[in-house]
């Protein structure tokens, strides 16, 4: 079971709900996922008209816990004003803070996310921030409060997985929160590889929602982070440089 603030969750994989070709192939993508947490921009929703056709709205939002993101935010503030809204519309108690620094790569303004997120801690949300693979950010984050870390692997939407697994399994090695990989997953692969790093989750979207098929690959993506959380839960043999012998012949009799 993962963990995070006062929510309790089966899977482990967290789903964006953006980028798909219609809306019924989102649906059906969201079901063979298996996912319990769906996020999404509060800004792409009518929040004064919450009824309003949205890309929401073939899901039973009921199902699932809401993670809405700041997409958008450039500062603190405008993430602060964003979760807040989000709040006030009864989205969920949880946010995602995302503070873009730079409009090319979307990589995380380090400062301004450390600032919204000990903000949102105070003012009461389940704050999940989306950050580098820092691991100094990471252990400021949850200095301040954050309930979960969340590292790229690789830039949003760049499909080129784990690009610093080494600097991720730093976090994942100091963390005292869970650490869900966000970002830049392109194929189960990926997944499977940051679950076996040790991570407690990860959140994608491109990798799934731009696939040939989005059903098929939200259900391996499902089965590749269940199959990486086995293997780091069972422990892989170390590497060697040199073969050893499968069928050990030591001991056998001619
Ligand atoms: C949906 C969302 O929150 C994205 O900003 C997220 O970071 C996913 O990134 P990918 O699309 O690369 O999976």
């Amino acid at each position: 079971m993962l963990k995070i603030g006062n929510h309790v969750f089966k899977s482990r994989l967290f789903l964006g709900t953006g980028k798909f070709p219609d809306l019924e192939v989102q649906q059906q993508a969201v079901e063979a996922s298996g996912t319990e947490v769906l996020t999404f921009a509060v800004r792409r929703l009518n929040l004064e008209n919450p009824d309003a056709p949205n890309f929401l709205e073939r899901l039973d939002l009921k199902k699932f816990t809401l993670l809405p993101n700041t997409a958008g935010a450039a500062t603190a503030e405008e993430a602060v004003r964003i979760a807040r809204l989000a709040k006030a519309s009864g989205l969920c108690d949880m946010i995602k803070v995302e503070v873009i620094g730079d409009s090319r790569t979307l990589l995380p303004d380090p400062i301004e996310t450390l600032k919204a997120t000990e903000i949102l801690v105070r003012e009461g949300f389940t704050v999940l921030p989306y950050t580098s693979d820092d691991p100094i950010l990471a252990r400021h984050l949850q200095e301040v409060g954050a309930h979960a870390v969340m590292p790229g692997a690789s830039p949003i939407g760049s499909g080129l997985g784990l690009l610093n697994p080494h600097y991720i399994k730093f976090i994942i090695e100091e963390a005292k929160v869970p650490v869900i990989v966000d970002a830049g997953v392109g194929s189960p692969a990926d997944a499977a590889a940051a679950m076996e790093l040790g991570a407690d989750g990860v959140l994608l979207n491109t990798a799934v929602a731009g696939a040939k098929d989005p059903v098929l690959m939200a259900e391996a993506m499902k089965l590749a982070i269940e199959a990486g959380r086995k293997g780091y839960l069972a422990g892989r043999i170390a590497k060697k440089r040199y073969a050893s012998a499968s069928s050990p012949l030591e001991g056998m009799v001619d």
